[in-house]
């Protein structure tokens, strides 16, 4: 409930909180701005010695006003004309016009009513009330990931915008809530909501016939340092009887300008002095640096209101459509999820319905923001995880393996551990096997021994739900019906054909980008935004599993290219090399943000054989800044499966591509890819000690040949594939 509170008027309302908190802290700026423009008075200055500067130098003068900032501002009436102007105290003379500069008027116009009338100012406020209620819940919503509010400073954890929300909202949360509610106050005032009630001194009337005294002559005005001064009325030269007015924080005082008496006095009411304060703490008038500092504040508004769409969005996909999703303080049976895709949490949905089912208090959440304290009555623990890269974890639980291992003490809650892979990968179900040698290390006591699920196979899933139900004592038999990805159709544009001559058919496809809405490309769902180097998933005829292939271009680029080889008897590599302009396949966008090049100018060595040249070309062709790339490429026969081989030429002659090694395996002197780099291995050392990347795509015995070779290579332990690795420089997919 708390979360949709938080969630819906955060997405309705982002625009609306937005330009308030934008233009909150643009407008923050100006009270310091004017602090250390405007001439401030001595210390020593009187009121009288002001009035009687001013006087001086505008006879007609009917008001003086000083603001919190310290600027003086006087009106006149001379010759007929009025006047006004802001004035040095420490010579009376003017220095500038009082009207506020057109930037301020229109951003305060802005933030008040939106450049309209009342409907703005109520649209506003509207604003101003849904940050508040955004403040709110989010304050507890931080404090319930935290594990409590006794740890609401404790370490966030998760992935980058998931910690950047929290820790931007602990930063921000206290001035967003004051900002927010003196926004209302003011509002409620502007349209009389709120009682005035300021006091006036009572009516009194000068004795007319004495001239007027000198201003230092007047005690009130000898005595009050023009510090304290916040106005100052001179009487009406047409009513003999008026009054001199003077205003300061203590209350207003009416005084005869001929005796120098005060008349009456009125000290200001408990909700004149409440709406001063307000007025201070939302404008920053007469408290600058705390002004500053709620702007600053304000300025997380936009970065939290993109990281809390990202949230939605990755929440939306997955974890939002688990139903009855208990709230992690009461849940016993804790179920976490590490994926990368999305088909384990459509496991763990399953897995959660049929737990619930059999009457436990489920709560079903992402590993990646695991946290024990977060769930004080959890009765058990259990993992779904899959694995990528060479036994790596899903991008978004990338270091909780690690956490675990340090857990002390660990949760007294015993664990089972379900991995989610594919047995044709080396590392068969690696990330979980870290995960489980990591909770062996803390002391966590297994539930049961891990359990593995081969290519999302229902079988084994429903096996180990059998042996999870007699761990926990309870009837468990699951079913899971794998959810069918949801698909855009590609049409073929154009297809390049090659090796067929050295048994090796291949083909570079070209797909049309498929038509996006404006929410989707808004959003930068599906196929709106993409990089050389993600995934599509390709659904066969006849098939609900998909075949994954590595892209060859951006959406930058206007279209979707893949390579594909056909496998003999492979379902989908046979259907799509059978494709010709005007067919179309049902395919769908897995980013796969670990195989990209990091943002540098240094140099990157690419390497890659047969298909796996597909995303760096695609990395070439996006090369657009002329990074030195080199590209180290294994064929059969350059007369046969050269990909690409009628685009090199250009791409080094636009600077895409700096150096081109090929490596042919059936022809001449027999080389594989290995071989080259080992030829060039002078040249790789350099570019290694200047700070290159190595990025490797292809089949899985090239990369393991590779890594050896460049193990080889390497002069010093720095140079290693393996010290890379650690570094993120060294990036291999492979299949
Ligand atoms: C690029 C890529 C790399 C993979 N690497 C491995 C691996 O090293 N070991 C493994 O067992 N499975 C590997 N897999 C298979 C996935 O772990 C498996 O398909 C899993 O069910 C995906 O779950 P998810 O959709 O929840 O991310 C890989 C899959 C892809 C697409």
């Amino acid at each position: 409930m708390l979360r949709l509170l938080h969630r819906w008027p955060g997405l309705l309302a982002m625009a609306l909180v937005l330009l308030l908190s934008v233009t909150g802290a643009i407008l923050s700026l100006y009270p310091m701005a004017e602090r250390l423009n405007v001439p401030q008075v001595e210390s020593t200055l009187t009121v009288a010695d002001l009035a009687k500067r001013v006087q001086n130098a505008h006879p007609g003068v009917e008001q003086i006003r000083r603001a919190p900032s310290g600027r003086v501002v006087a009106w006149w009436f001379e010759n007929g004309t009025p006047g006004a102007a802001v004035i040095d105290p420490a010579t009376g003379a003017e220095i500038g016009s009082p009207d506020p500069a057109f930037g301020l008027r229109f951003f305060t116009d802005l933030h008040r009513k939106l450049l309209m009338g009342d409907g703005g100012r109520i649209t506003a406020a509207m604003g101003a009330g849904l940050m508040l209620l955004l403040s709110a819940s989010g304050t507890v919503l931080v404090a319930r990931r935290m594990g409590g509010w006794n740890r609401w400073f404790a370490r966030a954890r998760g992935p980058l915008s998931t910690r950047l929300h929290t820790e931007l909202a602990r930063f921000a949360i206290g001035g967003l809530i004051l900002s927010s509610l003196t926004g209302l106050w003011m509002t409620a005032s502007v349209f009389s909501l709120i009682p005035d009630t300021s006091v006036e001194p009572a009516p009194a009337f000068a004795s007319a016939s004495q001239t007027p005294l000198a201003f230092d002559q007047i005690p009130l005005f000898a005595e009050t340092p023009a510090s304290a001064l916040k106005e100052l009325s001179f009487p009406s030269p047409d009513l003999p009887s008026d009054t001199l007015k003077l205003t300061t924080e203590g209350g207003a005082a009416l005084i005869d300008p001929g005796t120098g008496q005060m008349l009456s006095f009125a000290t200001p009411g408990v909700m004149e002095r409440v709406s001063e304060i307000i007025l201070m703490l939302h404008t920053g008038q007469g408290a600058e640096t705390l002004g500053l500092i709620l702007g600053l504040m304000s300025l997380s508004v936009p970065v939290l209101g993109w990281t809390g769409f990202q949230q939605w969005r990755a929440a939306r996909r997955y974890g939002a459509r688990i139903k009855a999703n208990v709230k992690p303080t009461l849940a016993q049976i804790v179920v976490l999820v590490a994926s990368e895709g999305g088909s384990t949490w459509g496991f763990a949905r399953t897995l959660h319905n049929g737990l619930t089912k059999a009457g436990q208090k489920v709560h079903t959440g992402a590993l990646s923001t695991f946290d024990p304290n977060r769930f004080p009555h959890a009765e058990r623990f259990v993992i779904l995880a899959a694995t990528y890269g060479e036994g790596e974890a899903p991008t978004a639980a990338r270091g909780v393996a690690e956490r675990i291992a340090k857990l002390r003490p660990a949760p007294t809650a015993p664990l089972a551990i379900l991995g989610f892979g594919d047995r044709s990968f080396p590392q068969f179900c690696g990330y979980a096997e870290s995960l489980a040698q990591a909770a062996r290390a803390a002391g966590w006591t297994e539930l049961m021994p891990m359990g593995t699920v081969d290519r999302q196979s229902a079988q084994d899933f429903t096996r180990w739900s059998r042996d999870l139900g007699a761990a926990l004592g309870l009837p468990l038999d699951l079913t899971h019906l794998p959810e069918r990805p949801r698909t855009e159709t590609l049409t073929l544009i154009s297809r390049r054909d090659y090796g067929a001559e050295v048994q090796a058919p291949t083909a570079i496809l070209r797909f049309a980008l498929p038509r996006k809405s404006l929410w989707a490309r808004v959003s930068g769902q599906g196929f709106a935004r993409f990089d050389a180097g993600d995934l599509i998933g390709i659904l066969p005829r006849g098939s609900d599993v998909p075949r994954f292939y590595s892209l060859a271009s951006s959406s930058r680029d206007g279209f979707v290219e893949i390579c594909v080889r056909r496998h003999p008897g492979g379902l989908c590599s046979g259907q799509l090399t059978e494709l010709q302009p005007g067919d179309t396949v049902a395919g769908f966008l897995r980013p796969n943000p670990g195989f990209r090049p990091q943002t540098s100018r240094k140099p990157v060595i690419l390497i890659g054989a047969g298909t796996g040249v597909g995303p760096l070309a695609g990395f070439i062709r996006a090369n657009r800044r002329r990074r030195p790339l080199h590209l180290y490429f294994g064929i059969r026969s350059p007369e046969s499966d050269l990909l690409y081989g009628e685009d090199f030429a250009a791409w080094q002659k636009a600077g895409h591509l700096a150096g081109l090694t090929t490596a042919s395996s059936r022809s001449g002197a027999r080389h594989y890819v290995q071989d080259a780099l080992r030829a060039d291995a002078e040249k790789l050392r350099a570019m290694l000690a200047a700070g290159a990347q190595i990025m490797v795509c292809g089949g899985r015995d090239m990369a393991a040949a590779v890594r050896a070779t460049l193990d080889d290579i390497a002069e010093t332990a720095a140079q290693s594939p393996a010290t890379l690795k650690a570094e993120g420089r060294y990036l291999e997919d492979v299949y």
